[in-house]
Order: structure tokens, then C-alpha cells, then sequence
């Protein structure tokens, strides 16, 4: 069966070779290297990056050339029809610094000079990078650390590094313009990310912001407004992979529902699943049942379920169907995890969605429920706190959200991973399953019923958390923090599950520490966390998530990220010396890439 998955056309990377315009000598003898710097380039992006779809990232490459306005120009004309949405320049030689630039202000742009001495690549480079920041146009400017002989062919570590990390987070921010967070249902418990802000969305990320009230599940549900046969293969594939890991009912008795209530709960589950994909992406099923309308979806590349309170004091909660959404896998196969956020935290949505655009990985969302100093592990569990939790970790757990890729069931070279869905197997999705019980939801909290997911995280695997939290008169912020996933023995995690909600999914994490600031002991991570939520990523991917959060003009308030592997637009630095005040200045001065 065609994956159901959002429409609309893949941004591409418009690669611009220019060149000294001179003819009768200089030009001549530079076309074929510069034309050869982009199509390496182009070479590189396209063998190694893939869109979150799974598609391989498009390039597309000037026509000639560039060595004067005219040819920018044309080369805008070709881009903008081919729905380029990233720009990179490349040279080796001096050229007519902004006579070659492109203008559009609002797409991520950057320049390699190639580092030979025959020309002066660096030069054009640095003049570039000085007419851009004259002009409002941060850019990004990529200059090799070693001399290259100019018959070179290769493109250095330190440049592939950052051409990729450019790419990367260009094509994240491209990808989010002109797409939605759609809301099904209002504001969860009077959790501030709950609220969405439109005009953050609109004017940081270019997004808009849909709103569906939670009554139409119940419509869609009960008018049948959903794909009868899709539903069929989801409950044989839920009875086959789910039912069969129903954990024990933890409710008191006079909330345990009998056998008939939890099967219809099963089925309603999934009927909301179904139906929440839909409202996201649409589906041309159900225009053949002749609802053009609910077919078309709202075109969101993120969303939210409001869940607690109300809606789950009546009908089952969205713990199944936010689990699932957010997997790499469901009853139709492996495929994109959805970007999910349970009680419509938009915010910890959109930083799931930066994580899993910049990785095309499934997230886990979870609150930041606890920190176990080494002191409170031994006290409460008689064992001291081991490896790369012996300094303490962070109990990181919500019902709902939480990927089954977080299980950590995936696995390279014998290690835990959570890969990108094409490299998933179907043995390792089963694995996953196999992970996760399905406990009958609390029905203290949640009334309606439901199942949550259960799981611990597997321990060793590399993790970035981030939020973006709104401050007034400031705007958005980004936090990031990278780490590892730390398991706890079975002894151990028995005692510490058993005081927390034991039916939902724990990941264990160990943020790295730097001995400073926020970093410098666990504790003082969580204590300036600035959210109840976090956003988890597979990977440190923290110089991306500032690279991207550069091009979005959106400061960076905490992180533990090596101060070399920060890649900002040049223009920072004319903001000072300190990367994190400079980083506030400057996103300041630039505002909102779309307003
Ligand atoms: C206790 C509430 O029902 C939970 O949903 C709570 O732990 C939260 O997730 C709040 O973010
Ligand atoms: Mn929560």
C-alpha cells in the first residue's frame, strides 16, 4: 500500500558556481574548475542526505557559470522554478562580490571559498560575506583550514563538515515554510506550550497554525469517516503486535474496565489513530467515500492532540495513537514517523520537529519529570548509580508521545540505535514491539481509558534533548542538551518505575557535563530546564540544532555544544566576541526570517 504521507514538493539546494567574469583568458581558464566545485558539491549532498520522506536531497546547479549579474539573475529565474529553497555559492577565484549574489533575503545561503593561493578564492569569499552583512543577507561563509593544490579534486573534512551541516539545517527550515501544526482539540491543562502562538509560527518558521475542535473524532468515528479496510488491518496488526503485550490493569478496582469496555477501547484507539493521520495528511480513501473535504487534511507537518483534560474525562486517551503516530512503523509497515506532541505542546512539537527534520529520525517527547542525584539512587534503591550515571541522571517519561524507536530495540555494530525508517528492519520494528507493554491507561488521570505504552530506553545510546520556549519580550529561545540514555538494572529500575507512573515509557538520561555554567552537574540542568517537556533526538546533534536555530534568528539560551562546532552566519561576529551574547544581538537585530 502507498505510505500516506504529507504531499507537497521537497525544497533543493540551488548550487551557484561563480566565477571572475574577465574573458579573453581568466574566465576561460576557471569554467571548468568552478564548474566542477558545484557538481562535487552536489555530488556530496545527493550520495549523502536524504529528506525526512526518505528521498535523496536534489540539487540544482546554475546554467552556466556566474560572473555578473546577469547570469545571477538567470540563475534566480531557473531557481525559483525549480523550487530551490537552500542556496550555496562556490569559487575558487575572485569574482564581482555582490554583482553574483542572490537576494532573496529569507532562504539559508552560504559560501565556500576554496582555500588555494593561485586565486584569491578567500578573497571573494570575505568580500561577499562583508556585502552580504552591509546588506541584511547573513551568510554563511566556508573557507578549508589547509592550503588545496588547485587541480584538487577533494573537498576536505572540515568543509564537508560544514557544507553538510549547512545543507542539513537549510533544508530543515525550508521544509517547515508553507506547512502547518495542526491542533486537534485546545489547550491541555494549562501547560503554556499548549497555547499555540501564531505568529510565531508564522513569522519564525513560516508555518501556519490549523485548529480541528476534538468533537470531530467523534463525528469522523461515528459517522465512519475513516478507511473501514485500513482499520480492519489495524486491529489484526494491534491484536497481533499490541493486545498481545497488555500489561496487568494497575486501576483501582472500581476503575477496572471489564474485557468487553477494553476491546471497544482497542477499537476506538485505533479508529483515533486513523483518524488523527488524516486530519494531519489527508486521505484519498475517503474521498472515494465521498468526503472530498475531510480527504484534503490541513497539510501539517506537525500536530498536536489536547487530550487531558475533557476529552479524556469522557473517551479513551490519545496515548495509543500519539505512540504510534510518532513510530517509524504502524499496521501499514515501516515508514516517517509523524511529529506528534501529546497535550498539544506546540513547542515541544516544533522542537521534535527541528530534531526529526535534521535527522530524519523518530522523537521521544517527555516531560522532565526527575533528577536522581547518586545520593537518592543509593538511598532509595541501596545501589550506587553506575558508568555514565554515576554523576545522576534525569528521569524523562510522559504517557503518550514517546516513539517505540526510543525502546532502543534498533541496533548498528551490536549497538542501540533509532535509525532513519528505510534502514529499519522489519525484525528490529518487531523488536521494538516486543519491548512495549500496553498497560490499561490510569483512569485517575485519564477516565475515558486508554493504553499507554511501557517501556525502558536502552542505555548507551547518544541523545540530544532541546525545547524552544517562548519569553515575552524576548521571543523564542532554544535549549539543547546533548547526552546518553543510561539503563538502570532491572532491580533498580523496578523501585524507581514503581514510584513514578509505572506504566509509561522511562528514558534514563545522562546530559554531558561540562564542569560550568548549566552544565556543570545534572542537577543544574533540570533546575534550568525551561519547560515541563523535552524534546529527545537520537544522536548530538546539538551543532545542527544551532546552526538551524541561527537561520531561523532564534538565540540559543543553553547548550553543551563544543565551541568549535558552533557554525553561525559570519555576520555574528560582528556582534561580539561571546558566541552567546553575539548569538542574542545578532538574532535580534536580523528578527524573525519571516517577518
Ligand atoms: C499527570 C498528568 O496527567 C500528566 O499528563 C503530566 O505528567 C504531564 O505530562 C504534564 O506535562
Ligand atoms: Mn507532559
Amino acid at each position: 500500500m502507498e505510505k500516506l504521507r504529507l504531499g507537497g514538493v521537497n525544497p533543493k539546494i540551488g548550487i551557484r558556481p561563480i566565477i571572475d567574469g574577465r574573458r579573453g583568458g581568466i574566465r576561460e581558464s576557471l569554467e571548468e574548475m568552478t564548474m566542477n566545485m558545484a557538481k562535487r558539491v552536489a555530488e556530496l549532498y545527493s550520495s549523502t542526505l536524504h529528506y525526512s520522506n526518505g528521498k535523496v536531497v536534489e540539487c540544482v546547479i546554475a546554467d552556466t557559470t556566474i560572473g555578473g549579474v546577469a547570469e545571477a539573475a538567470r540563475t534566480d529565474e531557473k531557481f525559483r522554478k525549480s523550487g530551490v529553497g537552500v542556496i550555496l555559492s562556490v569559487t575558487p577565484c575572485w569574482c564581482y562580490g555582490f554583482e553574483t549574489i542572490n537576494m532573496d533575503g529569507d532562504m539559508p545561503r552560504a559560501i565556500w571559498g576554496f582555500n588555494g593561493t593561485e586565486r584569491p578564492g578567500a578573497v571573494y569569499l570575505a568580500c561577499t560575506l562583508a556585502a552580504h552583512t552591509q546588506k541584511g543577507l547573513p551568510t554563511f561563509g566556508i573557507y578549508g583550514r589547509d592550503v588545496q593544490d588547485v587541480d584538487s579534486k577533494e573537498i576536505p573534512e572540515d568543509v564537508r563538515e560544514k557544507l553538510l551541516r549547512f545543507a542539513r539545517a537549510g533544508i530543515a527550515v525550508a521544509e517547515m515554510r508553507g506547512k502547518s501544526y495542526l491542533s486537534i482539540g485546545s489547550v491541555s491543562m494549562g501547560i503554556g506550550g499548549s497555547i499555540p502562538n501564531p505568529d510565531f509560527f508564522q513569522e519564525y518558521l513560516g508555518m501556519r497554525n490549523e485548529y480541528v475542535d476534538a468533537s470531530e473524532i467523534e463525528r469522523r468515528i461515528q459517522l465512519g469517516i475513516y478507511d473501514k479496510q485500513e482499520y480492519e488491518r489495524a486491529m489484526s496488526w494491534i491484536e497481533k503486535h499490541c493486545k498481545s503485550n497488555e500489561g496487568d490493569d494497575h486501576n483501582p478496582k472500581h476503575l477496572v474496565y471489564s474485557r468487553e469496555e477494553k476491546d471497544k477501547v482497542w477499537e476506538y484507539v485505533a479508529k483515533m489513530t486513523i483518524i488523527f493521520r488524516d486530519l494531519m495528511i489527508g486521505n484519498p480513501k475517503l474521498a472515494e467515500m465521498g468526503f472530498e473535504e475531510e480527504a484534503m487534511g490541513h497539510y501539517a507537518i506537525a500536530g498536536g492532540f489536547q487530550g487531558q483534560r475533557q476529552w479524556t474525562d469522557f473517551r479513551p486517551d490519545g496515548d495509543f495513537s500519539e505512540a504510534i503516530l510518532n513510530t517509524s512503523f504502524d499496521w501499514n509497515g515501516i515508514r516517517e514517523a509523524f511529529t506528534f506532541a501529546t497535550e498539544n505542546d506546540t513547542l515541544n512539537g516544533v522542537s521534535m520537529l527541528f530534531n526529526h527534520l535534521l535527522t530524519n529520525r523518530a522523537q521521544i517527547f517527555a516531560d522532565v519529570r526527575t533528577y536522581w542525584s547518586p545520593e537518592a539512587f543509593k538511598r532509595v534503591t541501596g545501589s550506587k548509580p553506575e558508568g555514565q550515571a554515576a554523576n545522576g541522571f534525569i528521569h524523562l517519561i510522559n504517557s503518550g508521545s514517546c516513539t517505540l524507536d526510543g525502546t532502543g530495540r534498533q541496533s548498528e555494530n551490536g549497538k542501540p540505535v533509532m535509525k532513519p525508517f528505510w534502514e529499519i528492519s522489519e525484525k528490529e520494528a518487531e523488536e521494538c514491539l516486543k519491548a512495549t507493554t500496553w498497560y490499561p491507561s490510569n483512569r485517575e488521570y485519564m477516565r475515558g481509558g486508554g493504553y499507554s505504552s511501557q517501556f525502558q530506553t536502552r542505555g548507551g545510546m547518544p541523545l540530544t534533548m532541546c525545547r524552544v520556549n517562548l519569553v515575552k519580550g524576548q521571543g523564542p529561545v532554544l535549549q539543547i542538551a546533548e547526552g546518553w540514555s543510561v539503563e538502570l538494572s532491572g532491580k533498580a529500575f523496578d523501585i524507581i518505575n514503581k514510584r513514578t507512573d509505572s506504566i509509561w515509557p522511562s528514558t534514563f538520561f545522562a546530559p554531558r557535563l561540562t564542569g560550568t555554567g548549566y552544565f556543570r552537574d545534572v542537577y543544574t540542568v533540570m533546575n534550568n530546564w525551561g519547560a515541563n517537556h523535552g524534546a529527545i533526538s537520537y544522536g548530538h546533534i546539538g551543532a545542527d540544532l544551532i546552526t538551524l536555530a541561527s537561520m531561523l534568528r532564534i538565540p540559543v539560551c543553553m547548550h553543551n555544544v563544543p565551541e568549535e562546532q558552533i557554525f553561525r552566519p559570519s555576520a555574528w561576529t560582528a556582534f561580539g566576541a561571546d558566541p552567546e551574547g553575539s548569538d542574542y544581538r545578532a538574532c535580534k537585530n536580523y528578527g524573525p526570517l519571516y517577518k
